[in-house]
């Protein structure tokens, strides 16, 4: 909508000028008698004259308005999908080129059709700005949000203001850390599972899709977790919610399309075009809506009596303790469900194909050994702990060096969130940078995470060594930084107050699953397999077609 806007406000100015001038010069030519002045009583060329002026002054204008970023280095996008968040190449390769040609800058503009100016942030100090220091002179973008409310629900990533704030406020509890490790054993309990289709998988085909099974194990976490409701993914992979999401996921140009018509027209109208994508968006949609429904309604009647407060102790799941601590409408809640259904499982499930993807690299499959190595030997001197809590408590795996670097370095270098926006909604400053209301701003957490400036020379390599510190005794220590000078050096998660609530969630779900992935099994490519991906999806990136390995086990 916004570009919409853009250029239905320039044109509405250029004709209103265009008619202003047009009367005036009509009123000058009548009044005066003298060449050239007496052929503009024609009113073609008057009008043609008025439109002169007013194009060459809407020229003037732009310069003037656009002065503060002609210091930026600029580039123009020819191929508008690199904006859009349904992805066929990853989002921000291209801007990647721009950043390796642009060092020591804080923006870049980026000049789109028709005009349209869309800022990239490129330095720690210009990130800072937008999602920390400044970050409530910024939202997301309104076609955005209209486009991804469909798949996400109208819940905390697209909520914006107070509302967004107050959401944030009731929901972060259920995020802390003693929260997160006492879902361990659920976390063991669906890996098992996993291993057991996987195991089956492998006698069957002598190969497995590991990027499925990766979307299922999440699912069927993030579902008891969340809502205390099983998917039952895992047992078969045509589950229905498993099956309505991969039908959402599924990058297609009919979603392109839709997200393109949204820049320009309202959503209502977007969703009644009759094609076969809208079709099939609606159906899953529903379904999903109306099982989201239908749990919650159990969820409601089994928490009848409780009281606000007593959230932690009275309900097992986030959903019991949302309910239990906010004011949402049971509408909201549905919205909340299908948001941490969506963000909280296609997420992590990227992340573990793409680890599976780096470590069965021929450079990179030593590592393999090296993990294994790390977790036995973790096991042998582990802590006495409860073996139904998985392969090793989370206080030990949190603190693993190659484990912990092995999944710090898939999340930089594939960020599963490729890109994403943010609109100025009032006049402000990014790395001392003017920034009119209505600017556009693009974050490319793909182009951000590799950039050689933050990250060296090996900034598109996978080093976990980047995230180990190690004393004059030889003992190895994780590290926050990676060597990189700040953290707003990566953009996974983003920062601030619309980073990802979910973040240590997933961290310790992908530390979970891969430890004891690795643990098990030795991946290898299947024969002829050069190791070359395209990562694509619908909001997050996966190997397209997915990514197919084999044993030996
Ligand atoms: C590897 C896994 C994940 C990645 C890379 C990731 C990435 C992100 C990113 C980049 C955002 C910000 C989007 C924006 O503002 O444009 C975000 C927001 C969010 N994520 Fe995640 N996410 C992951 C896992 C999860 C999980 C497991 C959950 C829930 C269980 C979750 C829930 C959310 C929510 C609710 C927000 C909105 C936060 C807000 O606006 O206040 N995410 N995530």
């Amino acid at each position: 909508m916004e570009l919409f806007y853009h250029l239905l406000s320039r044109l509405m100015r250029l004709a209103a000028i265009t008619c202003g001038l047009w009367i005036l010069i009509r009123r000058v030519a009548q009044a005066s008698s003298a060449f050239p002045l007496q052929s503009l009583q024609n009113d073609r060329i008057a009008i043609i004259a008025a439109l002169v002026i007013s194009l060459i002054g809407a020229r003037v204008w732009e310069y003037i308005e656009l002065a503060p970023l002609r210091k930026l280095p600029s580039f123009q996008l020819l191929d508008f999908r690199e904006l859009l968040p349904i992805t066929d190449t990853p989002r921000g390769k291209q801007v990647l080129e721009w950043v390796k040609k642009s060092p020591g800058a804080d923006l870049m503009d980026i000049e789109v059709a028709g005009g349209f100016h869309t800022l990239i942030p490129l330095s720690p100090r210009a990130h800072r700005d937008i999602h920390t220091t400044r970050a409530a002179d910024f939202e997301k973008p309104l076609f955005g949000r209209n486009y991804l409310s469909r798949l996400l629900g109208n819940g905390m990533i697209l909520s914006e203001g107070n509302v967004h704030k107050h959401q944030r406020k009731v929901i972060t509890p259920s995020f802390r850390i003693q929260n997160i490790i006492s879902l361990q054993p659920l976390m063991a309990e669906k890996t098992n599972l996993m291993f057991k289709g996987i195991d089956h998988e492998m006698c069957e085909n002598e190969r497995i899709e590991i990027a499925s099974w990766g979307s299922r194990v999440t699912m069927d976490i993030i579902g008891p977790a969340f809502m205390s409701k099983d998917f039952g993914s895992l047992k078969s992979p045509d589950s229905p919610m498993e099956h309505a999401y991969k039908n959402l996921v599924e990058p297609s140009s009919g979603q392109s399309l839709l997200f393109m018509l949204s820049l320009i027209f309202p959503r209502f109208i977007v969703r009644a075009i009759p094609t076969p994508t809208n079709r099939m968006l609606a159906k899953n949609i529903d379904y999903i809506r109306s099982a989201c429904r239908a749990i919650l309604d159990e969820k409601l009647a089994s928490l009848k009596g409780t009281r606000p407060g007593d959230a932690d102790e009275t309900t097992s799941d986030i959903l019991g303790s949302i309910i239990a601590r906010g004011d949402f409408s049971e509408q909201d809640l549905v919205d909340q469900m299908l948001t941490f259904l969506s963000a909280g499982h296609e997420t992590t499930a990227s992340s573990i194909a793409w680890a599976t993807h780096l470590l069965t690299l021929p450079q990179y499959t030593h590592f393999q050994q090296e993990l294994r190595d790390e977790i036995r030997e973790a096991v042998k001197i582990a802590p006495a702990f409860d073996p139904a809590q998985g392969i090793l408590p989370y206080s030990t795996l949190e603190k693993l060096p190659l484990l912990n670097g092995i999944c710090e370095e898939t999340l930089r270098l594939f960020p599963p969130v490729t890109n994403t926006g943010r609109v100025a909604i009032r006049d402000t400053f990014v790395a001392d940078t003017p920034i009119r209301k209505g600017m556009m701003l693009a974050i490319f957490p793909w182009a951000t995470n590799r950039n050689p400036e933050f990250w060296g020379v090996t900034a598109e390599e996978m080093v976990p060594q980047r995230w180990i510190d190690e004393d004059a005794n030889g003992a190895r220590r994780l590290n926050k930084h990676g060597g990189a000078a700040s953290n707003m050096c990566e953009q996974t998660f983003l920062h601030g107050n619309r980073a990802c609530i979910g973040q240590d969630f997933a961290k310790a779900e992908l530390r979970y699953i891969l430890a004891a992935l690795f643990e098990r099994y030795h991946l290898e490519r299947l024969e002829g397999d050069r190791g070359h991906v395209v990562p694509a999806g619908s909001l997050t990136i996966k190997p397209r077609g997915g990514l197919y390995v084999r044993g030996p086990w």
